[in-house]
């Protein structure tokens, strides 16, 4: 679904540049994977370029027919919109609206039915657990909560790609694990769900672990217990 093939990524810095990402090939599928790596190595350069949001300088990234890393800055987005959901660090809510308004946010900008807006809106919430919070603002709302929250609307569009971003950074560890736990709910229903973190026991939830350093792909680390039944 989404393949990368020998991305390179430099930043040039002076008379030299950093290379950010070194040749890296990977195919992502169904399931969980993990990108670990200490700090520098390139993950979230190349969650850039796995989304778009970036360009390499080498290489493409594909997602299925189309070769996203060609496409105009305008087509990238779309194309984010209706294939990719993105969860963060930071929440990213808006503060005024409700957990509901939140999450049926993106399927305005979809062009959605404010009836359709609202009931997948709430189901989802329904599905992370928070049907009896969705109309509180999200300054009411714990970090996991919130967190929670931002994962519906990830999903509100019914992404096929999830990309989630230290996405428990900032939470104890009680709400990450309930966090991660319905990241890998996503990934056992068939979503392609892309983790990068720094945490290497939070990715030993996934079950593909890809290890860069020095934005090299240096290992692929395959936990067999956890692949997703077919
Ligand atoms: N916009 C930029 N301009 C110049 N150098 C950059 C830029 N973005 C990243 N780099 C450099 O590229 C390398 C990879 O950075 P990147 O942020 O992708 O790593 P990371 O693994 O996500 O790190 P962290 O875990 O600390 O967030 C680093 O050496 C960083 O300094």
């Amino acid at each position: 679904m989404l393949e990368a093939i020998g991305l390179h990524k430099r930043f040039p810095q002076g008379d030299t540049a950093i290379v950010a990402v070194d040749h890296f090939t990977y195919r992502f599928g169904p399931g969980l994977s993990a990108i670990v790596g200490p700090s520098g190595s390139g993950k979230t350069t190349l969650l850039n370029l796995l989304a778009g949001f970036d360009l390499p300088d080498q290489g493409q990234v594909r997602l299925g027919e189309t070769v996203l890393s060609q496409q105009s800055e305008d087509a990238r987005s779309e194309l984010r919109l209706r294939y990719m959901g993105f969860v963060f660090q930071q929440w990213n809510l808006i503060p005024t609206l409700t957990a509901l308004e939140n999450v049926a946010f993106p399927m305005m900008l979809a062009g959605k039915r404010l009836k359709e807006r609202q009931a997948r809106a709430g189901e989802l919430l329904e599905a992370m657990g928070m049907g009896r919070r969705m109309h509180h603002l999200p300054h009411k709302l714990s970090g996991g909560e919130q967190q929670r929250v931002a994962i519906a609307r990830a999903l509100s569009l019914n992404p096929p790609i999830l990309f989630a971003d230290e996405p428990t950074g900032n939470l104890d560890s009680a709400s990450g694990a309930k966090v991660i736990e319905l990241l890998r709910a996503q990934a056992q229903g068939g979503r392609t769900v892309i983790l990068v973190t720094h945490d290497l026991e939070l990715a030993q939830k996934a079950e593909r672990i890809l290890h860069l350093r020095d934005g090299q792909l240096i290992r692929e680390e395959i936990i067999p217990s956890l692949l997703p039944t077919p």
